[in-house]
This record gives structure tokens, sequence and C-alpha cells, in this order.
């Protein structure tokens, strides 16, 4: 039976949540294409606070990778935005004037942040805060500007403004009302919010209506109805959402606030379901992922034709504000209303204030402040609709252990929510903590979503794993398992590969007890890379258990073409090469070219099925730039044309290069090579830099330039050229058998310190000597050139691209 064609409009939160609950129900029923008008794969929207606010970095925000989608067999269409639908042919068109045939489609287009229509407000440095770049813009406007101003102070606002002071910029909160976060607050909550976020550093402008904003070009005031004015160097708008209705109002679909949708998602066309925050429901739009997660599962079930029940029945708001030192938390009616009455405990010297608001003996609402460890609780008693008739009513503000001692996990139900960003039960969590003998929240997370996201509940699902744990808790907890397929660490599989003369994969898996027959995307590639490490000789490489680029030999990109780059030793080309990469880039329309960091050249938009003629044409060697390899030696001009050099740095980084190209490491390996201590090579921020002086060479490891920066550490001086290519094959040896899988130099060198690196590869001459002799070795077994193979054989060819039969001219 041939598979119907799912298209996703939005590659955002919800609809890729909803594609996850697709394929675990009906995992071979549709053929999924999915195009997201952003130029990044599933990120987590939520996190984007914690990024502006320096806890966490842009890389580890994504929930799905571009693997992800691969593996999957989705076709993604990065930075392309559909632009109409014709809901009788069931064609969608993009703005890249392309069109793509659906038999069913989903339009999860988010919302757009409100943008306040005043004159000025198209300046330069005047943004909304919704996505990665605003987040970089505003990332780059502190480095160069002092003064921000946040129009709005509900949760956005508060968060962005939080996130600039960290950023080291002076920042007026505007805000229209009296009351922050007047739509999750009391009036009582929100003075003592603002009072501790003054204590914070952040200026409140409160009753205070914006008229204009001025500035030549760029932004460098606001005035007031009043006429007072404040100077600004970037002004974010946080003052609202709009769902972002667009597409469907432009292809004939009902509208009003959001696109109609009933329980079911569906839309007032026939196989078009919507979901998330352009939805509208019961005249309801949302703006919070709790909802979407309910939605995401009726509308997967509805479209797999399972049952999907009553369908959606909407979702009572609850929330946090992600603020480091403030905790608020605010759900369901928390205003008194006539038929309503309260319960409050309000403690000034602690700064605590905890009200729940009753009508007919039920909790319809509650608002906590410094102290939410009641909220989950609360929440479920609001979703629940738990009769509080019974129960001393005081007693319902106070933890369950103040009152008999036991944990608070003990006294939720199962079907209760731990993760509200989420979705997941305490029920969920405890069933994947016994099936999968989970035994740290890492684990739990990876296996449930539990804490993936604001990560507010980490405490909760700590707890429930002591609690589910019981006596063995203590003892599982600090280790770290390689994934949630097995209980053993890095250390104790690659242990148990040397002692039990382990050789294959599945071998590993069935004597070391693994709890998942084909294990999972962390355990695969790490095994596989264990195996080659240990049996340099022997071992077979396993390609399927290699990430997507691994196997491709080239970088897939955001549109679904590939980047190939040849390798450059030392990064020296000369004009017959040249040529050839131009020939090629002509014969293939090959769209750039660029000059990467390492100083190669990159040839980007290269079409999945032009690969191995790419290859052929260019007869180059692979540069790797896919693999956790060696990648690049970067060098310098050094003595040969420099005035200031000592040494022959190119000679050296060719050497270096020759020498360990093609070899495979826990993660990517970068060097450089300089003459001198001017350093054009950046050598200190490499895993392995060089830097020349007279007569000597200076081996720097463990630097990193990427997210992580980290300048690399003096490892030893020597004299000669060989002696570097002796201690570099000692130290990466050591790093390949030592460190974990997919742990840069950089963490490696941290997590067991420099001191006893040295003690091994420097001072203990017959180590040296014998990790020397085990890299000669693993040198020796190494592989032909990948991509020459690759052209040479048509039974790997077929493997490759499986569905595209190729023609070599
Ligand atoms: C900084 C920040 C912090 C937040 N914190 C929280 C929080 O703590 N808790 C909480 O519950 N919620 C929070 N939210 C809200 C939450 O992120 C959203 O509710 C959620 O992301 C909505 O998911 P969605 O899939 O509906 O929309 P989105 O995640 O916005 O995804 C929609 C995607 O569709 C794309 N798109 C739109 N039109 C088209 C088109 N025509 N063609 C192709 N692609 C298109 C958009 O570019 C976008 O990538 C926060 C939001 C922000 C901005
Ligand atoms: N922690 C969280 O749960 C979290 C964090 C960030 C964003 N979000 C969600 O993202 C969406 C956007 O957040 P938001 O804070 O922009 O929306 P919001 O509607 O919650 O708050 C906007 C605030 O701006 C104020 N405002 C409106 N017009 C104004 C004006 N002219 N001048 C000054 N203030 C004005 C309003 O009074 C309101 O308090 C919401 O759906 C929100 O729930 C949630
Ligand atoms: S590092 Fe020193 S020797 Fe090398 S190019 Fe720079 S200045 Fe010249
Ligand atoms: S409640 Fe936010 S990650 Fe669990």
């Amino acid at each position: 039976m041939s598979k119907r064609k799912l298209l996703l409009v939005g590659n955002g939160m919800a609809g890729v949540r909803c594609i996850e609950e697709i394929i675990k129900l009906s995992p071979d029923r549709f053929e999924i294409t999915v195009f997201g008008t952003e130029p990044h794969p599933n990120y987590n929207r939520i996190m984007l606070s914690s990024v502006l606010q320096g806890d966490t970095s842009v890389d580890d925000i994504v929930l799905n990778s571009y693997e992800w989608y691969a593996e999957n067999n989705i076709r993604l269409y990065t930075g392309e935005t559909v632009i109409t639908i014709d809901t009788e042919k069931k064609i969608v068109f993009t703005d890249k004037n392309r069109s793509f045939a659906y038999d069913d489609l989903i339009i999860a287009t988010g919302s757009n942040p409100f943008i306040l229509p005043l004159p000025g407000a198209d300046k330069q440095g005047v943004i909304g805060f919704r996505n990665i770049e605003d987040c970089e813009t505003m990332i780059r406007a502190a480095e160069k500007y002092q003064r921000a101003v946040v129009i709005g102070g509900g949760l956005l606002g508060l968060e962005a403004a939080r996130g600039l002071l960290n950023l080291g910029m002076e920042v007026d909160v505007v805000h229209i009302l009296d009351h922050l976060m007047e739509r999750q607050l009391d009036p009582t909550a929100s003075v003592m919010l603002k009072t501790e976020l003054e204590k914070q550093g952040m200026n409140f402008l409160m009753n205070h209506h914006t008229e204009a904003i001025l500035g030549k070009k760029r932004v460098e005031k606001i005035v007031f109805k009043d006429g007072k004015i404040v100077k600004a160097d970037l002004v974010v708008m946080a003052v609202g959402i709009k769902p972002n209705i667009a597409l469907a109002k432009a292809s004939g679909i009902e509208t009003n606030r959001g696109i109609v949708v009933n329980d079911y998602m569906e839309t007032s066309a026939p196989d078009i379901y919507s979901l998330g925050e352009c939805a509208e429901h019961r005249e309801m739009v949302y703006g919070l992922v709790a909802p979407l997660w309910e939605q995401a599962k009726v509308l997967a079930k509805k479209i797999c034709d399972c049952d999907a029940e009553a369908g959606y029945q909407g979702s009572i708001l609850s929330t946090k504000l992600k603020v480091s030192g403030v905790n608020v938390f605010s759900a369901g009616e928390f205003i008194d209303s006539s038929d309503t009455k309260a319960i409050r405990v309000q403690d000034d010297f602690e700064g605590v204030y905890k009200k729940i608001v009753v009508r007919n003996d039920k909790v319809v609402g509650a608002v906590l402040f410094g102290d939410t460890t009641e909220s989950t609780k609360l929440l479920n008693m609001i979703n629940n609709g738990v009769s509080v008739a019974e129960i001393e009513k005081v007693n319902i503000l106070q933890s369950t252990d103040q009152q008999t001692g036991e944990s608070i996990v003990a006294s939720i139900a199962d079907e209760e929510i731990i993760c509200g960003c989420n979705g997941v039960s305490k029920g969920d969590i405890v069933a994947a903590i016994k099936t999968n003998n989970l035994s740290t929240v890492s684990e739990i997370k990876d296996c449930t979503s539990a804490s993936r996201s604001c990560g507010t509940c980490k405490n909760l699902v700590g707890e429930l794993l002591e609690h589910t744990l019981g006596e063995a808790f203590e003892k599982t907890e600090e280790k770290e398992t390689i994934c949630a397929c097995t209980d053993l660490t890095h250390e104790e599989v690659v242990a148990a590969i040397r002692e039990k003369g382990l050789s294959h994969t599945r071998e590993v898996m069935n004597v070391l007890g693994w709890q998942t027959e084909e294990g999972c995307s962390k355990c695969r590639p790490a095994i596989n890379y264990y195996l080659g490490m240990v049996h340099p000789i022997d071992y077979e490489d396993e390609r399927e258990s290699r990430f997507v680029n691994e196997r491709m030999h080239a970088n897939i990109q955001n549109n679904g073409t590939y980047s190939v780059v040849p390798r450059m030793y030392g990064g020296v080309t000369n004009a017959a090469d040249l040529r050839k990469i131009a020939d090629v880039a002509d014969k293939y329309e090959i769209p750039l070219l660029k000059i990467t960091g390492g100083q190669r050249i990159d040839l980007l938009g290269v079409k999945k099925e032009d690969l191995p003629g790419v290859w052929k044409d260019l007869d180059m060697p692979s540069g790797y730039a896919y693999g956790k390899a060696i990648r690049t030696v970067k060098t310098c001009v050094g003595e040969n044309f420099c005035r200031f050099g000592t040494q022959d740095s190119i000679g050296l980084g060719i050497a270096l290069e020759k020498k360990f190209e093609r070899l495979n490491t826990p993660h990517k390996v970068k060097m450089g090579v300089s003459a001198c201590p001017r350093n054009c090579a950046e050598s200190s921020i490499k895993d392995v830099g060089i830097i020349g002086l007279d007569g000597i060479w200076e081996v720097y490891v463990g630097g990193n330039g990427g997210t992580d920066l980290r300048s690399a550490e003096l490892l030893c001086k020597v004299k000669t050229a060989d002696e570097v290519l002796e201690v570099v094959a000692a130290f990466l040896q050591y790093y390949r058998e030592n460190a974990k899988y997919l742990e840069r130099t950089s963490h490696w060198l941290e997590r067991v310190g420099l001191d006893h690196v040295k003690a091994v590869v420097i001072d203990d001459g017959t180590a040296r000597a014998q990790l020397a002799e085990r890299m000669e070795l693993a040198l020796a077994a190494l592989i032909q050139d990948p991509w020459k193979d690759f052209i040479k054989n048509s039974k790997k060819q077929e493997e490759l691209f499986q569905t595209t039969s190729l023609q070599l001219s």
C-alpha cells in the first residue's frame, strides 16, 4: 500500500511534537514532509529565555536534530515558507516557487509577536522576542550598546529583561498598568515580584504609555504620552502575541482570532488540521506549551485513525516565571470573585505568599510567590476538580512532608502531571524508571522528556526517582550511563569489551544485557567507536551505526543538500586543485564556495545524487568535515615567508595531517600550527595546538573555539618536529582510549586534569612509547579514503542511495 503524503507547515514545537506522536502510533503510515520558515531544526522556544540569560546555548536547545529527521525519513525544508494552499487540488505552494501535493496537511504556524504600531517602530534596534535570531540580535546589541528598554511587564518581558541585565545592559521595563504580570498574578504577588526584581537591578516605569520611538536610523529614545523621554539603544516589545493565521486566511480556511478547529483539531477544509498557538479551539487560543502536547496527542490519534476518545477538551493554564532567584507560579482563576473564597498565607520575613481560590469546595486557581513547592499538587487539584471539603484548608498550602514527613511525590496520583512543559505524568515516569531500569534524572529526561524544557520540575523528578527506587537510589544516582538502554557507563562498556573480548555490536548488547533490541542513536555509535578503538585491526566498521553525516560522507544542510570539503593538507592548495574545484562547481551548479575557519574550501549546496560525481571529478581526499575524526590542521605561513616565523609551521602541519588523517576519535579533533607566539593559526583554541619558538615547539592541548570557548593548556615543549609527532600520537591515543564517545578533548581534559595526562603522556616514557605504538597500529589499519572507496564500489553506492540510482560518467 502506498503511503499517504503528510505535510506539516510550521517546524515548531506543536507541529513536530505531533509528528513524534504520529511516528509512535504508526511509523510507516505516512511519507512526511515538513516546512519551516526558520533556518533551524525544531528547537525548544521556551529555552530562548535561558539562552539569553546565559544558562544554556543555542546548540543545547535543539529538540530534533537534522539526524532525527533523516533517521525518520522526514523530508525537511527549512528556510521555506508555505504561502498558499489549494484546498481543492490538495497542493501547497512555497515562497521558493515550489509546489507539493498532500493527502493530509497540518498547519502549526504558531504566533507572531505583537509589535505596537508606534511611529518609529520600524527603526533599527526595535525587535520582538520570539526566535533564535531575536535572541542573537539582543546578545550582539549588548556587546555594543548600554541601555535597553523592554515594553511589556508580562512573562516574556520580564524574562527578556533578566537576560539583558545578565548581558550587562541597563534595563527599563515599561508597563502599561499598575501591576506586573496582571494576567497571572493578583496585586499582592505582583508587588512582591516587582520588589524582588528591583533588587535584581531592573528599573520599572509603571503606568507608562509609549507614544513614539525616536532616532535617526537606529532607536535612540522613546517618548511617553506624558512627554517623558528615556534613552534606549535597544527596544524589545513583549506586549503579547498574535496567532499566525496568514496562510489559512489566504487559503480560504475559516479563521477568527486563530484557525478555527473542532475537538479533533480539524479545520473547515477537508484533511487539513491545525494545532498549537495558531489554532482556536472553543474560542480559546493558547500561548503556552502544555495545551499543545494535549492537542498533539489528540491529532496524532485522529490522523492515524486510532480512537481519539472525546477529543481535545481545552486546557487550564498554569505558568511559572523563568527568572533565576524568583519563584512564581500561577494557575487557573487567581482573582477573587463573588462566588469564590480564598485561603491566603503571607510571610513578609521569608518573602512567601500563597493563595488558593476555592469555588464550591473545589480549588479553581492558585498563586504562589517565594515557595512554589506545592505547584504540582495544586495544579493537579485544579485540573481534576478535587473536593477539599474534607481537608483542613490550610494544610493544602503546606508541603506534604511538613505534615507527614513523607515526600510530596508519595501523595501525587499516577495520572497527575509532573512535567507541565512536556505533559509527562507521575505514572509515565514511574513506568519508565521500572521498565528501563533508569537511575538518573538525565536518563528519565532522555526516556520521557520530563524536565527537558524549563527544568523547574527537575527536583520533583529527582524526588520521584528516589521514591521509586527506594533503597537502590543511593547506589545508582551518580552513575552516568551511556543511555537508557543500559545501566552501564562508558567506562564499564569499554572494560567489558576488552575483558570479554567482545567483537561486534550485537554481541556487546546481548552479553551486557542491553534493555532494548536495537539500541538507540546514543549507544550504537558509541559501541561502534569503542569496538573500532579496542580492535583496530579486526573490527569492521558498522556504517548503519554512524550518524547520518558520517554515513553520507558529507554534511547535510538545512535545505536537504550537502556540503563537500576536500582535504587540503595544512591548508595549502595549488592551481590545479583550484581549477578542479572551479570546474566541479560549474558542472554541478554548486551555489556557494566558501573558505572555512580551518582553511579549506567548502562546496555548499551539493545535491545528494550529485555527491559521487562531485567526489569523482574532484579526485581529492575527503576532508572528513563530517566526521568524529581528525578534521583540519590549520597552519600559519611560517618561516618560509613570514618575517616573524621561527619554524616551518606549514611543513609540520602537513606532516601532522598526513599522519593522522582518517583516524577515528571520540569527537572531532582540530589542530593548528603557528610559527611564533603571534599565533596566526589560532593554536591556543585547538584540540592540539603547536606554537614554534626559536629551536622549540610548544605543544598545547584541550583548546576549543566553539560554544564552550576554552584556552588550550601547555602539555610540553620539545625540540624537533619528530618529537611533536610522537607526543601528539601519544596524547591522541590516550584521548581515544579514555574519553567517552562524543567528549571533546577540552571536556575530557577538564574531567581528568592536565596533570594526570602529563604524568602518563610526558613523564612516563614507557607509557608514551606504548601509546605511540598502539597509535601506529590504529593508523596502519585505517581504511582507504571513503570517497575513493565509494566511487569504486557499486554495492556501497546502492546502500547509500537506496532510492536513487546513480550513473557515474
Ligand atoms: C522566549 C519565550 C519563552 C517562552 N517560555 C515559555 C514557558 O516557559 N512555558 C510555556 O509554556 N511557553 C513558553 N513560551 C511559549 C511557547 O514557546 C509556545 O507556546 C510554543 O513555542 C508554541 O508552539 P507552536 O508550534 O504553536 O509555535 P512555534 O513554536 O512558534 O512554531 C511555529 C513555527 O512555524 C513557522 N511558520 C510559520 N508560518 C509558516 C509558514 N507559512 N510556512 C512554514 N513555516 C511557518 C514559524 O517560523 C515557527 O518556526 C515561550 C515563548 C517564548 C518566545
Ligand atoms: N514562563 C512562561 O510561561 C513564558 C515565558 C515567556 C513567554 N511566554 C508566553 O509567550 C507569549 C508572549 O508573552 P508576553 O509576555 O509578550 O504576553 P502577555 O500577553 O502575557 O503579556 C504582555 C504584557 O504586556 C503588557 N502590555 C500590553 N501593551 C502594553 C504597552 N503598550 N506598554 C506596556 N505594556 C503593555 C500587558 O499588560 C501584559 O502584561 C505569551 O503567550 C506567554 O504566555 C510564557
Ligand atoms: S604566527 Fe608568527 S610566524 Fe606565523 S604567520 Fe603569524 S606572525 Fe608569522
Ligand atoms: S515543568 Fe518545565 S521541563 Fe518540566
